[in-house]
């Protein structure tokens, strides 16, 4: 039997949105406000993995969001339809207008697009925001275009938000996110020594090698187990004091015990305590330990 699926219209706009900040969230909920007038729906086309670990095989290259964490951002501010295309070696060479005829009008049915001034794309990203006026007309779509201006006014960037992290600046970051900054991980087994600190702590795997980790410390923390919100302390960092060598990010969380091995777990960052640091023993650690938990209660208290 002949399938006919109708593509409902969209209002599309084109971006990586790393992080998905306070500037790329005023572009999203003015792409979210004009597709609500036409009728269409809100969409965001997003190129993964990102460009530079394709083009330049930078396997260095460090993401504020894994591409799961960053579809689900863009549907909390009301991005309907996300459209995670492969960037590709073969995609990077499409010419503009295949890439506007297959991809954004065949493939994605878009009747409008939003975007910057200063956007380019198609191969070797030669074509413009006037060429892409130009295909408009041909293949029946408008152009929203942002301004110098409103482009201008965002002084919050990705890079920005990358630096703070690495310099293990969380509060920033997050006064620039908008939102807290998390990882998302799974509890897997360690060496079994935090509980003989009488701090257990579960070990968090992220799974996404590109994911940024903030600056090597210690951190309090937020997550959330069977709905109910728990704190906690988090280490990142090698574990000097028992001649650790690979890193690793372990959370104790405060005032709970329960098993939570292979829970995948969202942690948000909330503030830097201190650095880590190599003690003369593990009673000393464990002393440490102790003030970190007394910081962190208190932080906790005065947030109620
Ligand atoms: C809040 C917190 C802070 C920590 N700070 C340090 C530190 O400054 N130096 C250090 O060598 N280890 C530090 N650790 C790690 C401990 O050394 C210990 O290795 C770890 O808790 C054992 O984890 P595991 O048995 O689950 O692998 C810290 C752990 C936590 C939870
Ligand atoms: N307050 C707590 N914070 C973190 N994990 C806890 C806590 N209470 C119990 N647990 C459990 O204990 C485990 C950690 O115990 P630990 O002795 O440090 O062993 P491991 O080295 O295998 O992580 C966690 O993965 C979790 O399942």
């Amino acid at each position: 039997m002949l399938k006919l699926t109708v593509k409902s219209p969209k209002t599309t706009t084109i971006g990586t949105f790393d992080g998905v900040h306070v500037g790329h969230q005023k572009i999203l909920n003015h792409v979210v406000r004009l597709a609500e007038k036409q009728g269409y729906a809100p969409t965001v086309l997003t190129l993964f993995p990102h460009p530079r670990m394709v083009l330049q095989k930078d396997d260095s290259i460090k993401l504020l969001n894994t591409i799961e964490e960053r579809v689900a951002l863009l549907k909390s501010i009301g991005i309907e339809t996300i459209i995670v295309k492969e960037f590709t070696k073969k995609f990077s060479n499409l010419s503009a207008e295949d890439y506007v005829k297959t991809i954004l009008v065949n493939e994605i049915n878009t009747k409008q697009i939003v975007i910057g001034y200063d956007h380019h794309f198609g191969k070797n990203r030669t074509a413009n925001i006037t060429d892409l006026k130009k295909f408009a007309k041909e293949y029946d779509f408008t152009v929203e275009e942002i301004s110098a201006q409103d482009i201008e006014n965002v002084t919050v960037s990705s890079t920005k938000i990358r630096n703070a992290l690495n310099e293990g600046k969380v509060a920033l970051a997050n006064s620039f996110l908008g939102y807290n900054y998390f990882i998302t991980g799974k509890v897997i087994k360690g060496k079994g020594l935090g509980r003989t600190l009488d701090f257990p702590t579960a070990n968090i795997y992220i799974k996404e090698s590109y994911k940024l980790i903030p600056e090597d410390g210690v951190y309090i923390v937020k997550s959330r187990f069977k709905e109910e919100v728990i704190y906690g302390m988090m280490n990142i960092g090698t574990n000097p004091t028992v001649n650790g060598k690979t890193k690793s990010i372990e959370v104790h969380f405060i005032n709970f015990n329960e098993d939570i091995y292979s829970s995948e777990l969202k942690i948000e960052f909330l503030k830097r305590l201190r650095h880590e640091q190599k003690f003369k023993n593990l009673e000393a650690l464990k002393t440490q330990l102790q003030n970190d938990r007394t910081n962190a209660l208190d932080y906790m208290n005065n947030l109620k």
